[in-house]
């Protein structure tokens, strides 16, 4: 970054900037100098180059692979065939997803990232602090960063607060990196990303606050320059089942073409004139619209949720693996409660009300706000803000910061911008300085100076009750006895906070972690947080889809296991974050597998238990609402959070739930499993026809003087099949699909495929007896086989769906349309090119009987529990 040595005021001279914020015009001014802010160009991908990008698909891969082997044996016709429908599916699935990358644009534009900006309206008005776009930011703007911020461009820090960043996405490093205001000039000698007053757009606020000046935005910044893209993601379950199904269908169809030269040489001593033929036999294997039908039926889905219950889906395979979780876990504050916290009792160490906890919580409280620059204030300093003030306390007069949402924001903003008169509210204390919160401390300690004490500051801890004790000088006896008075009340519910104060000779050096030692404890600060309306409905409808729900908290374990009973979520045995420390991963994915309640879990531990429940083979999904909560986000297969989670949050999360109403889950989890439904039906009849085909020409090749069929004729009958299956994109999977998480399990899906595909082979097998009954000449054999083959995949596509109930338009037009284009094709001009002709009369009633009696077959073994085991 060009100015890195710079003093903060050079930086901003040079910026012509100034520390209140750029005045509105010239901030629009300088939006049409500099372009949006948007860090990722967000214009769609040219025609061509969608196009060019379907290729590179595996399937079209193989197939091209497959066209080339064909003309270099100077095969046109195949070569020709094959590449039509290459040509076919690319179009088709480059289609596919334009379409649902626009309707995926739209709904990420619903949830899009605004920063906290300082502008003035004109040269001499007051600063005004707002939240907008983050693509309307400009250099020289003056932001506010939180904790859960992203950082929305390069920035200089003016002013820093215990602040922590993620930098991941640009250096790989997970640890958060501090950052702050150096008093010594910058050592340029040091890596740019290392120094300690410049944030980096592409990062995200892990702790603390600060005040920066932008210095560059969207494609000048470091994490455009380094066209690193988004940070890479963990392998989910969408690519385990459904890329893990494609590749073990690949591997199958290489060996078909062999298999079926091998076959021919070894048996009827023919050469290398069957390779046309193998070929066509490989393509006819494969499930060339899979990627179209996955496209097709997962942005369905996503759109469908969207409209009906604001559930955003912000990555399509998230919604297979929506589909797929066995294993939700969840945060609970804000998640299963509403984070609308009330104060209900302070009391000293014996248990007895004493309002001078409540007083000194609340300057805690009060400071830390002032301070720590938050642009959001937390519901817990709200609240205790807000009950001081009604207890009179003096301390708490600023309780008037606390409005009624949405005004609530505004106000203490602008309160933080005129500490002149923020402070003159306050009688008796005086702010210094703020360790702010840190869910690993678990901790958040303002420093004041007292009226009439000259020379001494008193640092006011706030914090869990355990982290807070063990800071505490504090005789065994006494501890245990606050200890278990804190027991008492998490047990009736509570969100209980220890408070504690330390006298410190004055200083001007900054206070740190390392200053909270040998507190004195004042007492315990109790507050209610009332259930989420919906989170009983919602725990009770994922464990009618079979979905585990665990919760994972920084929370005490009193208050969780109160919270879970009061929800219906029998709690169990508590694992508490210490007993996770002493677990190898081996135990804990048995523990995490076997157990309901986490509590006093830091951010690393809710990580920690999500991977372990991934390696016990679980597909696990992390709905959480704060910056505490984003790694367990990173590493599960789909993360969810509310609409109005930090930046941060919703930034890690796949699913976006409309505002708080957990039940949009389960409507999530039944579209996924639909989504997933759709794909795994069409999977199991076009492999197992395909597999059923294979089959049958082996064995005619063997029995039979000729090819069973041409290669253009194989070719021209997969592209019919594969164009009518994408109606599957559009069916109603069967009820019974919605009750169990839905994963494609291709050793499951490969018994159903063989099952399925020997009686599509016995179909065919009669078809070629009656075939030789009727003619038994080249062409009516050809013919005969290719009517009763599309005829019987269309009878497949009705009898092997997973809901037998009505047939949905696009699938009753696609199938007869199928049934159609078998019987008249071979008496069109079309037919006859292809080599094709009209079949003697009799070839059709016993053709009708073969078909009653494959429908019968089908009917019966869809019954069986082969059919059960349907790999999805
Ligand atoms: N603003 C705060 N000031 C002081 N202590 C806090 C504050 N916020 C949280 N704590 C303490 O830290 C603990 C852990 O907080 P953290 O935010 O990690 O999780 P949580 O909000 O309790 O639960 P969840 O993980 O379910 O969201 C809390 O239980 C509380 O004791």
């Amino acid at each position: 970054m060009a100015g890195a040595g710079l003093t903060p005021l050079e930086v901003l001279r040079r910026l012509d900037a100034g520390p209140r914020g750029l005045v509105e015009s010239e901030a629009q001014r300088r939006l049409e100098r500099y372009g949006e802010n948007a860090v990722l160009p967000q214009r769609p991908a040219a025609w061509a180059w969608r196009l060019l990008g379907t290729l590179r698909d595996p399937f079209t891969a193989v197939l091209l692979g497959l066209g080339v082997i064909s003309a270099v044996a100077t095969s046109w016709n195949t070569a020709c065939v094959i590449a039509v429908l290459v040509a076919v599916s690319c179009v088709l699935r480059s289609a596919g997803e334009y379409r649902a990358d626009r309707s995926v644009a739209t709904l990420r534009e619903l949830i899009a990232t605004t920063a906290t900006v300082q502008r003035r309206a004109a040269e001499e008005s007051a600063p005004l602090v707002r939240e907008i776009p983050v693509e309307e930011l400009v250099p020289g703007d003056v932001v506010r960063l939180g904790p859960g911020d992203m950082v929305p461009a390069d920035v200089r820090l003016l002013r820093a607060d215990g602040l922590a960043v993620h930098q991941a996405a640009l250096t790989g490093e997970s640890a958060p990196v501090p950052k702050r205001v150096p008093d010594t000039p910058a050592d340029l000698a040091r890596p740019l990303f290392d120094q300690p007053h410049l944030c980096f757009a592409g990062s995200s606020v892990t702790a603390g606050t600060a005040t920066a000046v932008v210095t560059a935005t969207g494609p000048g910044t470091h994490f455009a320059g380094a066209h690193r893209g988004v940070a890479r993601r963990r392998t989910s379950a969408f690519d385990r089942s459904v890329n893990g199904i494609s590749w073990t269908l690949i591997r199958f169809m290489l060996l078909a073409a062999p298999l079926v030269l091998v076959v021919n040489a070894v048996v009827r001593g023919r050469g290398l004139e069957t390779l046309p033929f193998a070929v066509a036999v490989a393509v006819g294997l494969t499930p060339e619209m899979l990627p179209v039908i996955v496209t097709t039926a997962l942005a369905r889905g996503a759109a469908d949720l969207a409209r009906r219950v604001g559930v955003i889906v912000k990555r399509l395979p998230a919604l297979h693996d929506m589909g797929a979780i066995d294993v939700l876990c969840v945060d609970k504050t804000g998640t299963l409660t509403q984070d609308q916290l009330a104060v209900d009792c302070y009391l000293d160490a014996d248990g007895r009300t004493d309002p001078a906890v409540l007083h000194w919580a609340a300057v805690n409280s009060l400071w830390t706000i002032q301070l720590a620059d938050v642009p959001a204030p937390d519901a817990l300093d709200e609240a205790i803000l807000l009950a001081a003030e009604s207890l009179g306390d003096t301390a708490a007069d600023s309780a008037d910061w606390v409005a009624s949402p949405p005004a609530r924001r505004e106000r203490t903003v602008s309160a933080v911008r005129d500490p002149a008169a923020a402070r003159a509210t306050l009688t008796d204390v005086t702010g210094i300085d703020v360790i702010p919160f840190d869910p690993a401390r678990r901790l958040v300690t303002a420093v004041v100076a007292c009226p009439g004490r000259h020379g001494v500051h008193t640092l006011v801890v706030k914090g869990a009750v355990e982290d807070v004790v063990d800071r505490c000088a504090l005789d065994d006896e006494t501890r245990a006895r606050v200890l278990r008075l804190a027991e008492r009340r998490a047990a009736d519910g509570l969100r209980l906070l220890a408070v504690a104060t330390a006298d410190r000779p004055a200083r001007a050096r900054p206070y740190t972690p390392a200053d909270e030692r040998g507190l004195t404890l004042l007492g315990l600060v109790g507050l209610r947080d009332e259930l989420a309306v919906t989170a009983d409905d919602a725990l009770a409808a994922l464990a009618r889809r079979g979905v585990d729900v665990k919760v994972l908290t920084g929370d005490h374990p009193g208050t969780a296991a109160r919270v879970c009973a009061e929800l219906g979520l029998e709690p169990g045995e508590i694992v508490t974050g210490e007993q996770i420390d002493q677990l190898d991963d081996a135990r804990l994915a048995q523990l995490a597998a076997d157990r309901v309640v986490f509590a006093r879990c830091t951010p690393a531990h809710k990580a920690r238990i999500v991977r372990a429940l991934r390696r016990g083979g679980h597909t696990v999904g992390f709905l959480g609402d704060g910056v505490n909560d984003v790694p367990a986000m990173h590493a599960a297969d789909v993360a969810l959070c509310p609409r109005d989670a930090v930046d941060i949050t919703r930034e890690a999360a796949d699913v976006v739930l409309a505002d708080k109403d957990l039940t949009a889950i389960d409507s999530a989890v039944a579209s996924g499993r639909r989504g997933t439904g759709n794909i795994a039906t069409y999977l199991r009849i076009a492999v197992s026809s395909n597999v059923g085909n294979v089959i049958s020409m082996m064995v005619a090749g063997v029995l039979l003087p000729f090819l069973p069929m041409l290669p253009a004729q194989v070719l021209v009958q997969n592209l019919c099949f594969d164009v009518s299956q994408l109606a599957f994109a559009y069916d109603r999977p069967g009820a019974a699909d919605g009750g169990r998480p839905s994963v494609l399990r291709p050793y499951a899906f490969s018994r159903y495929i063989t099952v399925f595909g020997l009686i599509n082979a016995a179909a065919d097998l009669a078809t070629f007896a009656i075939l030789g009954l009727v003619s038994g000449g080249q062409t009516a054999f050809h013919s005969g086989w290719f009517t009763e083959n599309l005829i019987t995949q269309a009878l497949v596509m009705l009898l092997l769906r997973t809901a037998p109930g009505r047939v949905p338009g696009a699938l009753r037009w696609s199938t007869g349309a199928l049934a159609a284009v078998g019987l008249l094709l071979p008496l069109s001009p079309l037919g006859a090119a292809l080599g094709l002709h009209a079949l003697p009369y009799p070839y059709y009633p016993l053709l009708a009987v073969v078909l009653v009696a494959y429908g019968a077959a089908l009917a019966v073994a869809r019954r069986s529990p082969l059919a059960a085991a349907n790999g999805a």
